[in-house]
């Protein structure tokens, strides 16, 4: 492979690269803004299509509990009023089977809502009842509990061969009830099961009251719990335990419903989502129609020399003479509309034409100063480098360009470095070496707000500290941030590094500034950006112009 021994080949050389990068990287950006357009095409009705699906599920739960609740609630009535009116029967004056005690049964029988009849009951027969006399064999119980309560589930009813009753019997009364009754909502939907059903028996015994396809393994999720909702193969079954027996009500909803369900939701949400994930990809692909126009913009305003450069005054503090200047970037379109920095930075930085408009802001701080650097060598301005610019060769190649073209010295030059986004520490520190064995001199701006640390600074070997304007305005104030800046400089001078407050706006702060000793300052109270001449114009006005800042480099 050739080497490159022309500065004309080196220049065509790197330019090839950049170029090639650019290419790379606009490709990527494409790839990304399709990519990210595609998700917020999508996103939105994949989730309304989800919220279907989870409001469709949450709301067959919710009736499978109102359904296993209203069980639960029926059995548990039925049972409390078979034990009152039994209670009634036992705690009576009147001899079972007497006439004033058939009053009470037919009474109880009357005024109950779920007993169908209630009676005397002596060797598992009804002796007497509220229906009369006729003996009423009840067959065998499936249950006996340990207070003598027992339960049959199968009892004949006389004249009707198809019904069987359930019976409740302690104390030797017995409450004969409809096992259908608890379960009589079962009508509303087709398919759905049904049951009230004892914790405590064995799983092999039958069921107690229900209604359709019902697993008693069911019970087990329960747990210690008040209530679950869960799926089981064909069905969304609720269960909920009764808070005053040991009986749970149990309703199963075919899952097979669900779909039917869902799609009345998402014939809602999807639509909304759908016009929601249009607009969003719309959106996102305006935006970055405009990014990209923007950056075409950029690159056409390069060609077209539509940047240049305002200054603002840097002052010595102890003095208040002018004797500096921060060179800052301005952009006016040909539309006639003014773009500040802080948008066409990260533009230049993002789109790869930042070390491209770094050497336009070279060129036109070379063409607007070097005629009065020239005569006044203590002077100094202050120029803004990207981070990008620091973790590559280019910049000190443009510098060194500047220096080699005259008029201006490295003595005349601070380069302004921020320590946000600096990714590529070591490339950095080679790039400020390098600038700093010309003789041009390096600060950190912005100071604070990234998340440098002590040792960090000292290992960029840095010649000046810029002390951000938040902590400035916070000076005299109950801001949180109002003891930094004496914790700042403490710093700075124990780093013997030279200070520069920024963002300046008020004497107070000035005299506080001085009191601590920081030797320079900027800010709205010397002056704003402004035209070179007019900084000039400043600068000659005063009496003597301070040169510590650029003698401060032999301290460093
Ligand atoms: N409220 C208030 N603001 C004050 C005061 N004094 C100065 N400022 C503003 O504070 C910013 C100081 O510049 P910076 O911290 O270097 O921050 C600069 C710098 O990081 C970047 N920048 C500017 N020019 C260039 C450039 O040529 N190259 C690069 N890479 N970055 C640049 O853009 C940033 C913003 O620049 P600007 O918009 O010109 O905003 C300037 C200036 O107009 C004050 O007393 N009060």
């Amino acid at each position: 492979m050739r080497r490159c021994r022309t500065s004309g080949c080196r220049q065509g050389a790197r330019e090839g690269r950049t170029l090639m990068k650019n290419v790379l990287r606009n490709r990527f950006l494409l790839a990304c803004t399709i990519l990210a357009a595609l998700g917020a095409l999508l996103a939105p009705p994949w989730l309304a299509w989800r919220e279907a699906d989870r409001h469709a599920y949450a709301t067959q739960a919710d009736l499978a509990l109102r359904y296993a609740r209203q069980v639960g609630h029926r059995a548990d009535e039925m049972v409390r009023q078979s034990l009152g009116g039994i209670r009634q029967l036992a705690q009576s004056r009147d001899a079972p089977c007497a006439s004033g005690q058939l009053a009470l049964m037919r009474r109880i029988d009357l005024t109950s809502t779920y007993i169908q009849t209630i009676g005397h009951v002596r060797d598992g027969v009804i002796r007497c009842s509220s229906q009369g006399n006729t003996p009423m064999p009840l067959g065998n119980h499936i249950l006996r509990a340990s207070d003598g309560l027992k339960v049959y589930s199968h009892v004949p009813v006389e004249g009707d061969t198809t019904t069987r009753m359930m019976a409740i019997e302690r104390d030797g009364y017995v409450a004969l009830l409809h096992t259908d009754l608890p379960l009589d909502a079962s009508s509303a939907i087709p398919g759905m099961s049904l049951a009230a059903l004892h914790l405590e028996r064995r799983p092999d015994e039958p069921l107690s009251m229900s209604t359709g396809f019902v697993d008693r393994a069911w019970l087990k999720r329960l747990g210690n719990r008040r209530e679950v909702t869960f799926t089981d193969g064909r069905y969304l079954v609720a269960v909920t335990r009764s808070p005053l027996f040991p009986s749970a009500g149990v309703a199963a909803l075919p899952l097979a419903d669900l779909p039917a369900h869902r799609h009345v939701v998402a014939l809602r949400l999807v639509p909304a989502g759908v016009v929601a994930g249009i607009a969003m990809a719309a959106a996102l692909l305006l935006l970055a129609r405009k990014q990209t126009s923007l950056a075409t913009a950029l690159r056409k305003g390069l060609r077209d020399n539509e940047f240049f450069m305002l200054y603002q005054p840097v002052v010595a503090l102890q003095s208040g003479q002018c004797v500096g200047a921060e060179a800052l970037l301005r952009w006016r379109r040909s539309t006639g509309e003014l773009i500040g920095p802080d948008v066409f930075i990260p533009l230049a930085e993002q789109t790869g034409t930042i070390t491209a408009l770094t050497a336009r802001v070279l060129e036109l701080v070379e063409h607007d100063t070097r005629h009065f650097l020239a005569a006044h060598p203590a002077f100094h301005v202050a120029v803004n480098v990207s981070t990008t610019d620091l973790e590559s060769d280019p910049i000190v190649e443009l510098f060194d360009a500047m220096l080699a073209r005259g008029g201006i010295v490295a003595a005349n030059l601070v380069v302004e470095i921020t320590e946000r986004g600096i990714l590529d520490i070591e490339a950095a520190r080679t790039v400020i070496g390098a600038l700093r064995a010309r003789g041009i001199k390096v600060a950190i701006d912005d100071f604070g707000t990234g998340y440098a640390g002590l040792s960090y600074l000292e290992s960029l070997h840095v010649d000046a500290l810029k002390i951000d304007r938040s902590f400035i305005e916070a000076i005299g104030t109950t801001a949180p941030t109002n003891q930094v800046v004496s914790h700042i400089i403490a710093m700075a001078s124990a780093m013997r590094l030279v200070m520069v407050a920024e963002g300046v706006e008020t004497p107070a702060q000035a005299d506080y500034l001085r009191t601590w000793k920081v030797e320079y300052a900027q800010g709205w109270l010397y002056g704003q950006p402004q035209p070179f001449e007019a900084v000039a114009a400043l600068a000659t006005s005063g009496a003597t112009l301070a040169p510590r800042f650029a003698g401060a480099a032999a301290t460093s």
